[in-house]
């Protein structure tokens, strides 16, 4: 069995050996050539995978991508071919939560907010938007809730529309998928017009895909003179040749590296292993848990006096996204997006912290932090 993997996939070799031999590849620049003779295919969110990719290859059983979002596959060409597509649903949803709350948290420090009173919305939820939702609740943070998909299909859900939650929120962090056409579509859900629906002082966070928002529209937005708006972008258009124009009316600019912590993308690789091991009839030999370093931090002592200002404190042991901030302006010019992503420094999620005490409050593992057995 001939398995081609992404070389930025942590652990594939360790997973993958039981089912044939790893050829790693640059997924950027992954060729056809390359690709003829794969039983397997293993790529990230920066391989497109179709006709084009495939065409010398007539062998391919699997194709996965370790990434939640899967706007580069093309899954109908894939199914006429019957070859078995996985990808990784919520592999890395807590990584971008602890994004976005980070992100949260410096902004409020930057521009003195008062989080409690802000209201925040949310714009798509799914495996990440609800737990985004449930943590700023935690938190006693408004959140409104926009996703028209789950309103459609769920009696009770709280959904607002996207031009009232555009009209009524004073923080908006998206959360959908890629969706180029149909009743649906996310390509440029914020453009010229919705940008004018906005509060002038609307804080916008993109942590979905970079052309969910109009990159040029942004910009003209952002160089009005009077209109100051605070901004976070983890995902641009055209990745990763970013607008970078836009870098100075940007308060947090990183390298889509959102979902890059330890913990979600090894979560995406033992995904695909577990989906192939089921297709291929092996038994499972590997567990992540078995394989992941142990974190530099493994305990912390909580006391009685610990109250929701403490928070940030905890989080910031663990992320803060300014590092992420100060890599992507030191280095974008020089080495570039793809080494951003490509050496990104070890960042540990939430769980890998057990927290002791006698009495944890209920908002802690709430936020997705553990307690200690
Ligand atoms: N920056 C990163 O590193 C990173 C990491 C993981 C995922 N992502 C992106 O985030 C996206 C969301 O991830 P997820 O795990 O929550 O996916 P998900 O599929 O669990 O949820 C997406 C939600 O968006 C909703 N939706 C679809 N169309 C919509 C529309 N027009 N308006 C509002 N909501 C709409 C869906 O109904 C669904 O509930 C992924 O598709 C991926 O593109 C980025
Ligand atoms: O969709 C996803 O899961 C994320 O965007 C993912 O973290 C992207 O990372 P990449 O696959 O490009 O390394």
């Amino acid at each position: 069995m001939r398995i081609f993997a992404d070389e930025n996939m942590p652990l594939v070799q360790q997973f993958f050996n039981q089912f044939g031999d790893v050829n790693l590849f640059n997924g950027r620049h992954v060729s056809a050539a390359q690709l003829q003779d794969a039983d397997i295919l293993l790529v990230r969110s920066v391989s497109n995978v179709n006709a084009q990719l495939l065409q010398h290859n007539t062998k391919l059983r699997f194709v996965g991508t370790a990434t939640i979002g899967m706007d580069h596959i093309d899954q109908t060409y894939l199914a006429a071919r019957n070859v078995a597509f996985a990808s990784a649903p919520g592999c890395n949803a807590q990584s971008v939560v602890e994004y976005v709350l980070s992100s949260l948290w410096c902004l409020a420090d930057k521009y003195q907010w008062p989080l409690a009173e802000k209201t925040i919305g949310i714009v798509g939820v799914g495996n990440i938007g609800s737990r985004l939702a449930q943590a700023l609740q935690a938190l006693n943070i408004r959140v409104l809730l926009c996703d028209p998909v789950r309103a459609r299909n769920e009696i009770g859900f709280n959904h607002t529309d996207f031009t009232t939650l555009c009209q009524q929120a004073d923080i908006i962090s998206f959360h959908t998928p890629l969706i180029s056409s149909g009743n649906d579509a996310t390509k440029h859900l914020l453009n010229a017009d919705t940008l004018a629906l906005l509060k002038p002082d609307c804080a916008l966070i993109n942590a979905s895909r970079g052309a969910v928002i109009d990159n040029q529209a942004l910009l003209q937005d952002l160089s009005r003179a009077a209109k100051r708006r605070a901004v976070v972008l983890d995902v641009w258009e055209q990745e990763p040749d970013i607008l970078t124009a836009l870098l100075p009316y940007v308060d947090i600019a990183t390298a889509h590296i959102a979902g890059h912590s330890i913990e979600g993308k090894a979560r995406g690789t033992e995904m695909l292993y577990q989906r192939c091991a089921a297709l291929l009839q092996q038994p499972l030999q590997q567990q992540l848990q078995q394989l992941l370093p142990v974190p530099a931090m493994e305990k912390l002592q909580i006391s009685a006096n610990f109250g929701l200002p403490d928070v940030q404190n905890i989080a910031r042991l663990l992320y803060d996204v300014r590092r992420d901030d100060a890599l992507l302006r030191h280095y974008l010019h020089g080495k570039g997006f793809d080494w951003l992503r490509k050496s990104y420094p070890p960042r540990r999620e939430f769980s890998s912290l057990q927290l002791c005490g006698k009495v944890i409050p209920d908002f802690l593992p709430q936020l997705g932090f553990s307690l200690a057995q």
